[in-house]
């Protein structure tokens, strides 16, 4: 656990980049600190590996004040991810992964064996380890970095926008990855965005800063996107806070009618195994299904297949990726009523984090998860940009 005691930051240029912070960052889960431009993110992740010294108040580190542990011994038993990367030009990746067990004096074998499994880890091939960083896309960097960051497994990570440097679909894996590792490892995460989607997605506790470090409100997802302290974190979180909350509302509450019949005039065609093909209306077939899967996915998605299709209605599949019903757009506004933000936020979370595509992975006529308007392929899962889960 990390706890700031009115902890602060000035500059000897007098600025202040944080006053006054009191927080405590609770062990094992994801806390997410967010908000505009120069109002102190940073500052306060680096106070904690003592890249930063506070001008005032405490950083405590599961009871111990940083400041009376020494700065290299400290930084060696925590995870740190920057934006690009950051890894050493020069050396292989297997070698950057390698970094904090080599400092701790493992032998180079047991070092490199542990880099191989840390690969694996991140989803990233054998192959890849005796490139060179510069070898690889902005992604796979980042995988590493986040590789080279648990090596040693230690239990805190501090990530500063690892991944705001790569494209949306990209960063979309990489978060998926982060929340199937964090399923797995239960770390304490502090981690930096400017993003709110990203955010809302990742955290178990969101932290909205204004100017110099000072909280705007601190809460879970459901009950910030539902229930902002004030205007101010309001007009933070977006216009369309209400259909973000929806990702974080599991889709299995959604009543299914039966695609048995057609459907406002269309019917969903199948193949042999029962997948969806398509859709077959008055006149016109058309080859795209938009998908979710009522275990794995959330209200938004739903929402985002039934918008899509032409008959008005999503098309929910079972684990196989075989037909199993319709969800009628209003079905899935009544779901909204089933029950609170705070009751279905859990399980949201859990169909998120526990196990967060390999259902959609495991069907041959999902194709991967694309933004709402983007291109749809074939019986594509839609994705209603917050992605799948959260
Ligand atoms: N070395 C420094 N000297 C003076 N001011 C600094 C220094 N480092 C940071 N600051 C100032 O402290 C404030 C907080 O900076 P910080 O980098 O923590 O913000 P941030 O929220 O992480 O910003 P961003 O989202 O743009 O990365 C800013 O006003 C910044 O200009």
């Amino acid at each position: 656990m990390i706890r700031f005691d009115g902890a602060g930051k000035r500059h000897p240029d007098g600025t202040i980049a944080v006053e006054g912070l009191d927080l405590t960052v609770p062990a094992g889960r994801t806390t997410v600190l967010v908000g505009p431009s120069g109002c102190g993110k940073t500052t306060i992740l680096r106070m904690v590996n003592r890249m930063v010294e506070p001008t005032a108040g405490r950083v405590l580190l599961d009871g111990t004040d940083v400041a009376r542990l020494e700065a290299a011994k400290l930084r060696r038993g925590i995870g740190y991810v920057i934006q690009q990367a950051g890894l050493f030009p020069h050396r292989r990746v297997l070698d950057n992964i390698a970094t904090v067990p080599y400092l701790l004096g493992w032998d180079r074998k047991r070092a490199r064996a542990r880099a191989m499994e840390l690969l694996e880890l991140v989803g990233l091939e054998p192959q890849t380890a005796r490139r060179y960083p510069f070898q690889l896309s902005g992604g796979q960097q980042q995988r590493v970095g986040v590789a080279r960051a648990l090596a040693a497994d230690p239990p805190l990570l501090l990530l500063d926008e690892p991944f705001s440097a790569v494209d949306p679909v990209v960063r979309a894996g990489l978060q998926d990855e982060l929340l199937r590792l964090q399923a797995e490892l239960n770390k304490t995460v502090l981690f930096v965005t400017h993003d709110i989607e990203e955010a809302v997605r990742l955290g178990d506790q969101i932290v909205v800063l204004r100017e110099h470090g000072r909280i705007g409100q601190v809460a879970d997802p459901a009950t910030l996107l539902a229930a902002p302290a004030d205007p101010q974190v309001a007009a933070f979180l977006g216009r369309d806070r209400g259909l973000r909350g929806l990702g974080l509302r599991p889709a299995g509450a959604i009543a299914l009618v039966s695609a048995d019949l057609p459907y406002e005039g269309w019917r969903v065609t199948v193949d042999e195994q029962g997948r969806p093909t398509g859709w077959t209306g008055p006149g016109e077939t058309i080859h795209q299904v938009a998908v979710y899967h009522p275990g794995a996915d959330t209200l938004r998605t739903a929402l985002d297949c039934a918008v899509l299709s032409p008959a008005r209605a999503a098309v929910a599949l079972d684990a196989e990726g075989r037909l199993l019903g319709l969800a009628p757009r209003a079905a899935v506004l009544d779901a909204l009523d089933a029950a609170g933000p705070e009751a279905t936020a859990g399980a949201a979370t859990k169909a998120g984090t526990a196990k967060p595509t390999p259902k959609a992975d495991s069907t041959p006529t999902a194709g991967p998860a694309e933004s709402a308007g983007a291109r749809i392929p074939e019986a594509t899962r839609a994705n209603g940009g917050a992605g799948h889960g959260r």
